[in-house]
């Protein structure tokens, strides 16, 4: 069987971690771990949920793609997926639509892209609920990344699967398909 990579992307708040803990709860499917210098949210753990860096040591790593995203640095390396491409069929990853675009061009038809659409109001409710501290959230909802990711970028058009993630259960639903059209379960 073909290794398969599914991107997950899309806006800052519309569910992308939330459905890759899905495809690892579900399916067995890893998620593969990125690095990032932004300090740890509340309950984040190093090596679980992100690579924490500082800007110096986040330089000192070698990255497929790597991407400044609300005044953070995020990046991702070839070798933690082919690390888990050793043991698993199938991994995910949650990444910006920058990021997306890159997988899409390395891989091909081995990226599986999922984009995840939900309207600014619910993300902008989703984040607060989430806990995000008031002064990042607002310059994150007002970052020209997050604007951006609030629609498919023009190198995905007709290249990814957009699914709307208003319903969690009906994007599980939309994520089974998904899996099932591409013979990954
Ligand atoms: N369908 C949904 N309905 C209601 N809440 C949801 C839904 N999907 C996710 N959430 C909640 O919305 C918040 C944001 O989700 P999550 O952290 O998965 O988003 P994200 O895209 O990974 O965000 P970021 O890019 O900022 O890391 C979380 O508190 C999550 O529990
Ligand atoms: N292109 C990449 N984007 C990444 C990577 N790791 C995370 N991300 C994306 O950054 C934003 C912000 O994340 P947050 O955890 O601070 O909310 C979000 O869209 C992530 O998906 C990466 O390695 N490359």
């Amino acid at each position: 069987m073909d290794k398969k990579i599914i991107v997950i992307t899309g806006a800052s708040g519309t569910g992308k971690t939330t459905i890759s803990k899905y495809l690892k709860d579900t399916y067995h499917i890893p998620s593969v771990i990125t690095h990032t210098t932004r300090l740890p949210r509340e309950g984040e753990k190093n090596g679980v949920d992100y690579y924490f860096e500082t800007k110096n040591s986040f330089l000192k790593n070698h990255y497929l793609e790597k991407v400044e995203y609300s005044g953070n640095w995020y990046g991702s390396s070839e070798e933690s997926l082919k690390k888990t491409w050793e043991k698993f069929d199938a991994a995910s990853i949650v990444v910006d639509t920058a990021g997306a675009i890159s997988y899409k061009k390395k891989y091909g038809k081995n990226a599986v892209v999922i984009f995840l659409e939900v309207d600014f109001e619910t993300v902008t409710d989703r984040l607060k609920q989430r806990g995000d501290e008031t002064k990042r959230l607002l310059s994150r909802i007002n970052s020209d990344e997050f604007k951006r990711d609030l629609q498919i970028p023009r190198e995905l058009v007709g290249k990814c699967y957009k699914i709307s993630n208003k319903n969690l259960e009906n994007t599980k639903e939309n994520v089974n398909k998904v899996l099932k059209l591409e013979k990954i379960k």
